[in-house]
């Protein structure tokens, strides 16, 4: 059996070793506290990033892509990735997007559709738009590792 992954959660299913490389969450932080306060620290990132996983699985358009999936570790890494990128404090220790994404055949619609279901969890968390639309801002440009053609 695989060792489990360094910084697995109880619950999570192992996965097939890579390098843990702080690199790999794909986006360069903001600066200052500005952007964490807007999305209510540590405590509203694991809200936002709840709500916004279950939303995915459950989606009548997209949850298809994420059944048999692992919602544990999803959590932990997206949770991780959420707070690094908006300078709350946290490591990324999960796979670079290239990676965690290949051979998903995820397509330009299911996109937007997961920024849809984001959307409405930081709605939802009461993060102010400008805020929510830095941030999506920032992510935008993982869709090229992301989108398959
Ligand atoms: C900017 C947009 C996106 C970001 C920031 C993002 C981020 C992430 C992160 C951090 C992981 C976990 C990596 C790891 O396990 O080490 C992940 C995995 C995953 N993502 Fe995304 N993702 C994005 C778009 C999408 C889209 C559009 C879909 C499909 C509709 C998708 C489906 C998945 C699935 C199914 C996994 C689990 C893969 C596995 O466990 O093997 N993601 N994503």
């Amino acid at each position: 059996a695989t060792p489990p992954a360094p910084h697995a959660m109880p619950g999570e299913e192992a996965v097939d070793p890579y390098r843990v490389d702080p690199a790999n969450v794909g986006a360069a932080p903001f600066t200052g506290d500005g952007m964490a306060r807007a999305f209510g620290g540590q405590h509203g990132i694991r809200r936002i990033v709840d709500r916004f996983v279950r939303s995915n699985f459950a989606d009548p358009r997209i949850g298809e892509i994420f059944a048999n999936q692992d919602q544990v570790r999803l959590k932990r890494t997206l949770f991780e990735q959420f707070c690094y990128i908006l300078a709350a404090g946290c490591t990324y220790t999960g796979r670079d997007m290239r990676s965690a994404h290949k051979n998903m055949g995820v397509q330009q619609g299911d996109m937007n559709r997961l920024v849809e279901n984001l959307q409405r969890a930081m709605t939802a968390e009461k993060v102010p738009f400008a805020a929510q639309n830095r941030f999506l801002a920032k992510l935008a440009p993982m869709r090229g590792h992301i989108v398959e053609r």
